[in-house]
């Protein structure tokens, strides 16, 4: 099996799996959170625990084998009774007791379980542990505690086992583990970790005796691996000097120090203080246990004359048996309960100051040799843990109140605190709604019940009263018809009257109350209907009236109109009655042959004096219906509704065109328009022949000429001669055509 100086085998790193924790009431499973403290840590009380003390003999090695081949090993054991036999000659030998007894066979694992474990489970539970291997050079010192076994499993060491058996116990979330690795080399307190610190002070609690070495690096691990690169690190930085006795010692003392932090709750029951079997408790005090296991490989204890060292290596040797004879020194002193323990002789015994005598658990393990020629070394070695297994400790466990933990603890019970609030607030403002809502239902359904309850009771009153009231009726009949048979005995037979006169007197007087209170409010009601009538009424002719008003109004205007309209045809009828009277005379004078018939072409003229004449004649008469109706008022009736009008008007415009002095006028007044319109609807003849006779008349004026032809006259006047049935009418618009064709000028 390769190996280093230092005895660690090189290869590859290869590990069982963790140990499994060992059952520990007190303490949660690995993982959990937080851990109680037993009951030594709750009163604060320490324990006593003296110094556990192991002897492990190495087997003969390959020297050895060969160099003591004729001579027995200086030592017997005999683990089974816990004893070794330390010979001093072939007959005669001191028989030792130790805590255990380890032969050259047992394996590694054993050798974890009887001298560390215990130790390390005591740092787990919050106490200080020491384990230490003590022993002349060569003898299995680093063998015992630093092995990392990465060649063969079995052959790990104390410290690797260690470390295993605390990561199986922590709980990642809420403990931690820190390592620091030093070494003690002639009086040079040196950091494994970091080789350029080496000048490392020792500091010593005054109250609690704590010891310290604040300049050390720390390094927390969190799993096995990482702690195995540590410790590769520091054996690598490890100062080993070759000896004549062995070629791979270890010239310092190698401390490393495994720092562990746990969180740990602490319940004070309020119950059991006030006596009372109330279950209210306080909450949990956060509590952090502060632990530390520091694994001491010490330096070979040989003789300094014996080893041979020369220069620098005496005074190497020099310096380790300095401080070792300190320690033993201290040890002795320790174990004769001396008062005064010489710890400040050197650096060693001032490190381990908590180891011995303070409050730590230790564990020692003495490493013996089987050599005879080394029997002086082994005896040294077997006396020193006799003496340290008198060594008295009190172990105590180290808590802190977690100011940390305690702060983020009640920081999260605040959040769950406030949420909690927020979600009963709103449940409690849900609550409130609803009971509001179910309150407004239930107060609506309550004013309709009520109502309804009201109005059935008045209901039920109303009849009720109908009743009574028809009930009282039917009773003052019948007493009536008692009180008339009654009187009517009493009258006969002058008897006494009835005995429900009483009776019958109130029921009246009940009666007539009613029926008064009724006609009281009939009469009301009949007075209000009759004002509301009346009211009613009042609008009502007020809106005839005005209505009859307006239509007696337009009644008047229609009567007015159509008074006018009879004058002016009246008018018209007087002077067309005149006008014929005119003619009829003169043709009964014989001037002429007929009226009309003389107007034709050739007597233009004479038709022209005639008319002339008879305009003469009508003078005043046209005058006077120009002076009293207005030229506008006539034309306006060419365009009357009525035929009668129509022709009536048509004639007496035709009479006006006679005169000379009017046909201007009648044109500038539309009149011409007029007439022509009257051709150019077809009218019956007579008007249209009226018409033709009235254009013939507007037709001498040679001013009218051209307009009357300009407006289309000439076909007018053609469309009524082809249509004319009466020969008169062809007449008239024969004279009228000549006339435009200007007769007179001719
Ligand atoms: N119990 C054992 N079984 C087998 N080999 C062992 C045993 N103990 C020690 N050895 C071997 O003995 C040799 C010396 O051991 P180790 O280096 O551990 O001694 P040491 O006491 O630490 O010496 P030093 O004080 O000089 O450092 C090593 O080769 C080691 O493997």
């Amino acid at each position: 099996m390769a190996s280093n100086r230092n005895g660690f085998q090189r290869g590859s790193a290869k590990f069982d799996r963790p140990l499994k924790s060992r059952p520990r009431p007190s303490s949660p499973s690995p993982g959990s959170a937080l851990r109680r403290p037993n009951a030594a840590a709750r009163n604060g009380d320490a324990v006593p625990g003296r110094v556990r003390v192991a002897v492990r003999l190495r087997p003969r090695n390959a020297e050895e084998m060969m160099a003591d081949a004729d001579f027995a090993d200086c030592v017997e054991l005999q683990p089974e009774l816990k004893r070794l036999k330390l010979r001093r000659n072939n007959w005669d030998s001191d028989t030792y007791e130790f805590d255990e007894v380890l032969t050259e066979f047992a394996s590694q694992k054993r050798v974890y379980e009887v001298v560390a474990k215990p130790v390390v489970e005591s740092v787990l539970d919050g106490y200080n542990g020491t384990v230490m291997a003590y022993g002349q050079t060569g003898t299995g010192k680093t063998f015992t505690l630093g092995r990392l076994g990465e060649v063969d499993a079995s052959d790990r060491g104390i410290m690797v086992r260690s470390m295993e058996d605390i990561f199986a116990d922590l709980s990642p979330d809420t403990d931690s583990v820190t390592v620091s690795y030093l070494q003690l080399y002639m009086e040079t307190l040196q950091d494994l970790l970091n080789p350029a610190n080496d000048n490392i002070p020792i500091v010593e609690d005054p109250r609690s005796g704590d010891v310290s070495m604040p300049g050390a690096t720390l390094v927390e691990i969190t799993d096995q691996h990482s702690f195995l690169e540590l410790l590769r690190v520091g054996e690598a930085n490890r100062i080993a000097a070759n000896t004549k006795l062995n070629t791979e010692s270890s010239r310092s003392h190698a401390m490393l120090m495994v720092h562990i932090k746990r969180s740990v709750l602490e319940n004070e029951d309020m119950s059991s203080q006030n006596g009372d079997a109330s279950h209210l408790t306080k909450p949990s005090k956060p509590l952090v246990r502060k632990s530390k296991l520091v694994v001491v490989d010490l330096a070979g204890s040989e003789r300094v004359h014996k080893s041979g060292s020369e220069g620098h290596m005496l005074e190497e040797a020099k310096s380790i048996n300095l401080s070792l004879s300190s320690l033993g020194k201290c040890i002795n002193a320790l174990a004769e309960n001396n008062a005064h323990v010489p710890f400040r002789d050197s650096k060693l015994t001032r490190m381990l100051r908590d180891s011995f005598g303070g409050t730590a658990r230790t564990s020692l393990i003495v490493t013996i040799g089987p050599s005879p020629r080394h029997r002086g070394e082994t005896s040294s070695t077997i006396l020193f843990g006799q003496r340290a297994m008198k060594v008295e400790n009190m172990l105590k466990i180290k808590e802190e109140f977690d100011y940390k933990s305690l702060s983020r603890k009640l920081e999260i019970q605040l959040d769950k605190l406030i949420a909690e609030n927020e979600r009963q607030q709103k449940a409690f403002e849900d609550e409130v709604e609803k009971v509001n809502f179910e309150a407004q239902c239930r107060i609506a359904e309550v004013e309709r019940n009520f109502a309804d309850a009201l109005e059935k009771e008045r209901l039920k009153c109303q009849m009720e009263y109908m009743e009574l009231v028809k009930e009282l009726e039917q009773k003052l009949v019948l007493n009536q018809e008692r009180h008339d048979c009654n009187s009517f005995v009493a009258d006969n037979e002058e008897g006494p009257a009835s005995s429900s006169t009483d009776d019958v007197a109130e029921v009246k007087m009940l009666l007539e109350t009613e029926r008064n209170r009724r006609k009281a409010a009939e009469e009301e009601v009949e007075h209000l209907k009759s004002q509301l009538g009346k009211h009613t009424q009042a609008e009502a002719g007020g809106d005839v009236e005005i209505i009859k008003l307006r239509n007696l109004l337009e009644d008047e205007a229609n009567q007015k109109k159509r008074l006018e309209e009879e004058i002016i045809l009246l008018r018209s009828q007087l002077l067309q009655l005149n006008f014929e009277a005119d003619q009829m005379r003169r043709c009964l004078d014989g001037s002429s042959g007929s009226t009309y018939s003389a107007m034709d072409s050739s007597t233009t003229q004479v038709r022209h004096s005639q008319f002339k004449d008879v305009a003469n004649g009508q003078k005043s008469s046209v005058a006077t219906l120009f002076e009293q109706v207005g030229l506008q008022k006539i034309l306006s009736l060419l365009e009357s509704d009525d035929a009668n009008v129509r022709i009536h008007a048509v004639k007496v415009v035709a009479n006006l065109a006679a005169e000379e002095a009017n046909q201007k006028r009648i044109v500038e007044a539309g009149g011409l328009t007029s007439l022509l319109m009257l051709l150019r609807r077809y009218e019956d003849e007579t008007v249209r022949r009226v018409a033709a006779g009235a254009i013939a008349n507007l037709a001498m004026n040679e001013a009218n000429q051209e307009l009357i032809m300009a407006e289309g006259g000439i076909t007018l006047l053609s469309m009524t001669a082809s249509d004319a049935e009466d020969p008169q009418t062809l007449r008239m618009v024969a004279g009228a055509i000549a006339n435009l064709c200007g007769n007179g000028r001719y």
